[in-house]
Order: C-alpha cells, then structure tokens, then sequence
C-alpha cells in the first residue's frame, strides 16, 4: 500500500482505495492509503510545526530543494506519464507533456526562490526609510482535481515552497497514483520534515480538517464550482486566505474571414483532446454565417478520423472518460441537448470496450448543431469531448454571445483580422484570450486564472503567484 506523508513519515494507516485504470477497468495501478480526519489534523501540525524555520530558509536551499524536484521530473516524464495515462486516461504523448510541465514549474519556482523581490522607499518623514518585502503565509492547503493530476499540485506545491510556505496536499480521490510519486520526489529533496505532507483520502472525510483548522493560513483550489465556493465560504469566516480555479464554458468565436484549417484545429484541440476534461476546453464554438456550414463540415471529418481509446497505445488521440460518474455526467448532458432540440452533427456514442475488447469508458466525441446560447448544453461545463455550435450573424453577436455566461477562464477567436482580433482581446470578458490558437494549453510561467465564476482570488502561475503565496509587510526605520 502506498502511504501518506506526514512529518517526513510514510503512514499508512488502516484503509487503501484502488487505483483503477480507465482505458481497462481490471487493471489496478496500485493501493493508496487513506488517511482519516485524525491524520490530516496530524499533517495540518507538523506543516505548523515546520513553518518557523523553512519560513527562515535561504533562497539557496529553496532553489536547491525545487530545481532538484525539476530536475528528476524532467528525467522521469517517460515513465511518470505512463502512470499519469495509466491513472486518468489521457494520451501518453499528452501525459508526458503533462509531467514535463510540471518538472518546467518547478526549475521556474525555484529560479523565484533566488528572486525574492523588494522596494525601498524614503519615507514622507525626514530620516526614516520604508522597506515593503514579502513574507510567507504560513501553512497552505493545497487541493487538487483529477484531471492534471502532477501539473495543477506543481504549480500549486511549486510557488507554496518557494516562497517559504508549508503545505498540506490533498489530491482528488481518483489520481493518487501521480500525487503520491510526486510526494515521493520531494520526500528525497532535501525538504525537513513537515514542510511538505501528503494526505490521500476523500474530501467529504478529510476536508474540514484542512479547511477549517486555524493553523491553515491559506487554501488553493481547483475543482468544480460547487465545491470550491464552499471552501471559501468556510476559509472567509474565519479569514484565511483562498484561491480558487473552478468551471469554464470556454467559446471559441470562428469568423467568416478565419483560416478554416486553423479553425478546425483549434477547434479539436481545444474541445476534445484530453478527452474534452479541462476547465479551459472550449465547449462552445461561436461561428459567423459565411463560414458557418464549411466550418462544421470539415470538423465533423476531422472528428471522424479521430482514434478513440487505450490512452498508451500508439495511435489514440482520444483516451477514455476518467471514471463511471463523469461518464454518465457527459451522457447526461448529450442527451438533454437532444432534448432541447439540438442537432448530434457527430459522435456521442459510448463504448464499453476499446478495439481490443478492453473494458473501459469510451466515448466518441459529440458535437451539437443547431444550438442557442440559451440551451443548457451551452450554458453548463460538461467536461468531458462534448461541444456545441452556434450560429451568429457577425463579430458583434459574436462576443455579445461568448461573453454571456456565467464563467470568464477562456476565450478564444480565429480570425485573420487584426483588427478583429484587436477588439477580440479588448471586448472578451475572460481571463486568458487566444487569437488563433486553441482556448486550452497553457503556458507555464505567464498568469493562469479567469472572471466571473470561474476563479476568485490571486492568480495562479509566473511572477504573479507570489500575490496569493505571500503577504505583504512594510517596514519604517529611523535613522
Ligand atoms: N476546473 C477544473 O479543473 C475542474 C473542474 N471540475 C468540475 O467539477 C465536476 C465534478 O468533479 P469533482 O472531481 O467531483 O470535483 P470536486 O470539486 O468535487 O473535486 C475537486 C477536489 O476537491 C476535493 N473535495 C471535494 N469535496 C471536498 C470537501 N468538502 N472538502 C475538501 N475537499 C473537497 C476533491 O476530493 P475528492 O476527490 O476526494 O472528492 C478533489 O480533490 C466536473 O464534472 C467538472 O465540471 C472537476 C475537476 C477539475
Ligand atoms: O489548459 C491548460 O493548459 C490547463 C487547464 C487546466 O488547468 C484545467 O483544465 O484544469
């Protein structure tokens, strides 16, 4: 049985879950410990317990510690990727990338860890001086979905340490597979004990003791909305800081004058790979009349040719669905768009098994024709391969459309107009916007992070982390 970390111990106390793989559901990855509210309390303590002195830690040994981290996931992304793949159904070359990533954001924090900035000011007052520095928060929890099980905790878990925090990491029920190789990385990185713990268990169990112990400064989460503005309420109450990255209903504006083949691609990409299950999949495809039937003609080709599968077989572009429950949550939706009068142009099937008769959660890709804004399909995240289209007369209509909803992650245009474009990334009301380029897929050192009921919060990512990581102290000294 995998354990959890606690004070620099592996502690496995009485229960495990299986992890299941989801492109073959007899395949068990491994048996993961699950710690009880008693457990997480414990972790909560020894984080406390740890803060004075990391929170005094040079920026040498908090470089050392996160490019050590970096360094190993970098030469590990193979065989991390497998287990990523293996654990939440996305494509090897997609998992890969993803393990990449997160060993890229930990070399970029630990660079932030030599870069502790600061500004010295003369005081309004003759002979004093003002510094104004930034100081850590003190324990943070940090908790995670299953949909980037290794990227999301390192760009969580990264900057935490970095800045001279102590963590508490809660991963989803579902990927504890890619949580715990990571703990085990920075278990032999040189961090003391209790500076970063592991707690694996369900959210229902465990959360409160995360949440609401008044040892825990700060909390950054991602996850759906309903259970992230839950959190904040209880951190509000008793004024712990939070962070929140939740939903997306991310639209995708393709113009008469766009490059159909860009289009197309972006369009893909951003809906479907990754099997569709990222806040910043674009879910609705906003597409000007002259354009309008090339565009979903030549999708619903593409589409065709997509290979849907076991996510580590050469070939696949489609893994499956992560688990029975979002399954049924997509079949649900597919079938109330049908309901509400909306066209299946393509896909949408489900299949119990892969090519090879490997029991699994597949499901082809859907897309919706004949779609309004107003259709629940257009309004609610699905997250899983399942997008809409709507047709509109002009740019107008267009941003007036992507810009009614209730969320504000991402958004983005094709169009060959720079003047368009100019307008696209003035006028859209979301926190990242793509011209040309697919609405999913980050960067890792720039600001991740949306508007409205996509986010609340500091931003997460590049320089701009140290917002939510760090307070703010300014210092008068007379000479
Ligand atoms: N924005 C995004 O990236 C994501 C959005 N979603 C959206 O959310 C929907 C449901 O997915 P789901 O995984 O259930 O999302 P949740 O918001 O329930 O889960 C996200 C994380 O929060 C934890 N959690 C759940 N309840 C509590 C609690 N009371 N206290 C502390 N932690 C808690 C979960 O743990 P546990 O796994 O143990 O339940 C998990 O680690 C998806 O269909 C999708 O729409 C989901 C994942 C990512
Ligand atoms: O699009 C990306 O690169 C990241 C998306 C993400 O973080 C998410 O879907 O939760």
């Amino acid at each position: 049985m995998k354990a959890n970390l606690i004070h620099g111990e592996w502690v496995t106390g009485t229960r495990a879950v299986a992890n299941i793989n989801p492109s073959d559901t007899r395949d068990v990855i491994g048996d993961y410990a699950q710690a009880d509210a008693a457990a997480a309390s414990a972790a909560v303590a020894a984080a406390a317990q740890a803060f004075p002195a990391w929170s005094m830690s040079g920026p040498q040994q908090r470089f050392d510690v996160l490019d050590k981290v970096g360094t190993e996931l970098l030469a590990r992304a193979a065989e991390l990727g497998d287990l990523l793949a293996r654990e939440e159904g996305k494509t090897l070359p997609e998992a890969i990338g993803e393990v990449t990533r997160a060993g890229q954001i930990f070399k970029f924090f630990a660079g932030e860890a030599l870069r502790q900035r600061g500004d010295l000011l003369a005081s309004v007052r003759p002979g004093i001086s003002v510094e104004i520095t930034r100081e850590p928060l003190g324990v943070i929890t940090i908790i995670t979905p299953w949909n980037f099980p290794i990227a999301i905790p390192a760009w969580k878990i990264a900057p935490a340490l970095a800045y001279g925090n102590c963590v508490v990491f809660k991963p989803a029920e579902l990927v504890p597979g890619s949580a715990w190789a990571l703990a085990e990385v920075l278990s032999r990185s040189g961090l003391p004990p209790g500076v970063f713990n592991l707690v694996m268990g369900t959210g229902a169990e465990i959360g409160p003791a995360l949440v609401d112990d008044p040892l825990v400064t700060g909390l950054s989460f991602t996850g759906s909305v309903a259970t992230g503005r839950r959190l904040a309420a209880s951190c509000a109450t008793r004024g712990a800081k939070f962070q929140l990255e939740m939903g997306g209903k991310n639209p995708l504006i393709v113009l008469d004058d766009a490059d159909l083949d860009v289009a197309v691609n972006c369009a893909v990409q951003g809906a479907f790979f990754s099997t569709g299950q990222r806040c910043t999949a674009s879910s609705r495809f906003i597409v000007t009349d002259g354009i309008h039937d090339r565009f979903v003609s030549a999708l619903v080709q593409r589409m065709k040719s997509l290979k849907v599968g076991d996510a580590r077989q050469a070939g696949i572009d489609i893994g499956p669905v992560v688990d029975a429950r979002q399954l049924a949550i997509d079949l649900e939706y597919i079938q109330s768009a049908q309901a509400e009068g909306a066209t299946l142009a393509q896909g949408g099937e489900h299949h119990a098994t892969d090519a090879q008769g490997q029991p699994g959660f597949f499901l082809t890709p859907a897309l919706f024709t004949n779609t309004h804004n107003g259709m629940r399909i257009s309004r609610e995240e699905v997250f899983g391969p399942v997008a809409n289209v709507i047709k509109v007369r002009d740019f107008d209509e267009a941003i007036a459309v992507a810009n009614d909803t209730p969320f504000g992650l991402s958004s983005g245009i094709c169009t060959t107009s720079l003047r368009h474009a100019t307008r696209f990334k003035r006028l859209a009301q979301a926190g990242m916007v793509m011209v040309n380029a697919p609405t999913a897929g980050a960067d890792f050192h720039v600001p991740f992070g949306g508007r409205k009921g996509s986010s609340m919060g500091a931003r997460e990512q590049g320089t701009y982390a140290s917002e939510f990581y760090t307070t703010v102290k300014t210092a008068y000294t007379a000479a």
